[in-house]
């Protein structure tokens, strides 16, 4: 679902500063796999890179058929409506939306409006089990209720592959462990590729595979613990 090959990011820095280098990831579809890694290492930019957001020096990101080396600014961002779902530590939930608008807010982005954009977001919300809040308002939320309409946001158009960047990162480790749980399970019955970026180990360990980005290159450093 999400092939990565040879992939190389040289930082434009005087000196030139290169963050990583021919780095190679496939992700399979339902799959979930940690970067763990050393602050500025450079495990945010690859996610940027991935769907696009940062240009590559060199190498090959291919979602499903498509290449994303060539595609214009436009098509790239289709690319991100259609194909991508996110997840950021800082929840990006729109407060003026109710939380049933902000579920459907890829959907609206798609041109899909009115009952069937409705249902889906509904499903979406039952689904982290915030069904009955749907004509909520995010202000009314804690933040790990808040992490999980962002988490029914990132799979409700059903992307190919979803980014979490430190996910639970504002979260107390209690409601992070349930958070990340409902996170994974939901790539994995989407279908998703999923990519999760942690400091924590802990949280990293819950991935199908965990990989350390380091300065020489990612290593793999724990298998499923499924
Ligand atoms: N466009 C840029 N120009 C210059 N430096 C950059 C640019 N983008 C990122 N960096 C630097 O690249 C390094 C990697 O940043 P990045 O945010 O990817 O690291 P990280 O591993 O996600 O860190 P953290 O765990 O602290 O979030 C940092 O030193 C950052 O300052």
């Amino acid at each position: 679902m999400l092939r990565i090959a040879k992939l190389c990011k040289t930082l434009a820095t005087v000196p030139p500063r290169k963050l990583f280098d021919l780095l190679s990831l496939d992700v399979t579809a339902g799959e979930c796999v940690a970067i763990i890694g050393e602050s500025g290492v450079g495990k945010s930019t690859l996610l940027n890179c991935i769907s696009g957001l940062e240009p590559v020096s060199s190498g090959s990101i291919r979602v499903g058929d498509t290449e994303l080396a060539g595609l214009g600014d436009d098509a790239l961002s289709r690319l991100r409506r259609d194909r991508f779902g996110f997840v950021f530590q800082a929840f990006h939930v729109l407060p003026h939306l109710t939380l049933l608008q902000n579920v459907a807010v890829p959907l609206w982005l798609q041109g899909r409006h009115g009952a069937e954009a409705d249902r889906c977001a509904q499903d979406m919300l039952e689904r982290v089990g915030l069904g009955k809040r749907a004509g909520d308002w995010p202000a009314n939320l804690s933040g790990g209720e808040l992490q999980r309409v962002a988490i029914a946001r990132a799979l409700v158009h059903q992307p190919a592959v979803v980014l979490a960047d430190e996910p639970t990162g504002n979260l107390d480790p209690a409601r992070a462990m349930d958070v990340l749980d409902l996170l994974l399970t939901s790539i994995r019955k989407g279908r998703a590729a999923g990519v999760l970026v942690t400091h924590s180990r802990a949280a990293a360990q819950r991935a199908d595979r965990v990989f350390e980005l380091r300065q020489d290159g990612l290593v793999q450093v724990m298998a499923s613990a499924q």
